[in-house]
């Protein structure tokens, strides 16, 4: 077990706690003076006769970093086009930064604060790496059309801020020598790496990232989980993500919600989570039961799905 995960297991025990909030969601202490970057009440999403999402409330801190865990077919990424209005929900409320988001389209709620990046990447393969941050940066540009097309001195200035400010976010994955690489030819794990720095361009609030380990090695996991950490702090943003890693779960994230059938099962603390006879009955599935002393399962999450988790 790499030295990474028990430092981050420590440092979470050491210096995150838990409490709850009025609306009986828990958040880390350091947030509870701020209001809540995300509140979801009663939120859910009909496809036909497919309750896909159903009865989803939580609440995020401001600077949390939240789970979203539950078997495939579960409901999470539906609840991230939920929360980024790629759907729009059948009922229910989601609160952002305090902004009702009903009724606002995707790009709205980009400029509210959210930002996310996709199971399967979606980078733009034939631009350049810097060109593809610049399309988040663009999303805050103030200068206009006719400042563009006539290249008056605001339009320099903007030019020269978006160059220094896209080496600036892809400086965060040492990623600043590859700015005139073409995106498309990237390493998968790099090509990962930039689809975050494009979405924390856009300056989110609550940055989404939907299974950000999938089809890394364990080293690049273990960087990653650095990585995560490290934007939080630095950017002081929420940090929601999907992933089926259960080593980077339970080692990075402070609140966990279980999805199952598209209803939360369980939240809590990594250690609430591990404990939770439901969660793990999710993941092994009912008809595991019978078998599961027979073929020596043992009886939590750590150790079900978790093999070396140190929390
Ligand atoms: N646009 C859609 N139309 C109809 N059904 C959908 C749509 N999007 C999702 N679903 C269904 O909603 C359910 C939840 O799917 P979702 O992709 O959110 O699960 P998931 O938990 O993200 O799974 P995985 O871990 O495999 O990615 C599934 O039954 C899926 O088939």
């Amino acid at each position: 077990m790499p030295k990474l995960f028990s430092d981050f297991a420590r440092a979470r025990r050491e210096n995150t706690r838990m409490v709850p909030v009025p609306s009986q969601a828990i958040i880390p202490d350091r947030d509870i003076y701020s209001s809540p970057v995300l509140e979801c009440v009663h939120l859910g999403i009909d496809f036909g006769g497919l309750r896909a999402v159903d009865d989803f409330n939580l609440t995020i801190g401001k600077t949390e970093i939240a789970g979203l865990i539950g078997p495939n077919g579960a409901g999470k990424t539906t609840v991230f086009n939920l929360l980024t209005k790629v759907y729009a929900p059948t009922r229910g409320t989601i609160m952002v930064d305090g902004t009702d988001t009903a009724g606002l389209d995707p790009a709205r709620v980009n400029r509210l604060g959210v930002a996310r990046t996709f199971q399967n990447i979606r980078l733009f393969n034939s631009m350049t790496v810097e060109e593809n941050v610049a399309v988040g940066l663009h999303n805050q540009m103030h200068c206009g059309l006719v400042t563009s097309v006539l290249r008056l001195p605001h339009h320099w200035k903007s030019e020269k801020y978006y160059h220094e400010r896209a080496l600036e976010l892809l400086s965060i994955f040492d990623m600043e020598g590859l700015a005139d690489h073409e995106a498309g030819s990237l390493p998968y794990g790099a090509q990962r790496r930039l689809e975050i720095v494009r979405a924390l361009a856009t300056n989110p609030k609550l940055l989404l990232l939907d299974e950000p380990a999938a089809g890394m090695n364990p080293s690049e996991t273990a960087e990653l989980m650095e990585n995560i950490v490290k934007i939080r702090d630095q950017f002081q943003i929420a940090i929601m993500l999907i992933e089926h890693d259960m080593n980077l779960v339970m080692n990075i994230c402070e609140g966990i919600c279980v999805l199952n059938f598209g209803k939360i099962i369980a939240k809590g603390t990594p250690e609430d989570i591990q404990r939770n006879d439901a969660v793990v009955e999710a993941y092994l599935g009912k008809q595991a039961h019978p078998d599961a002393e027979e073929i020596n399962v043992a009886g939590t999450l750590e150790e079900v799905l978790g093999k070396g988790v140190e929390a």
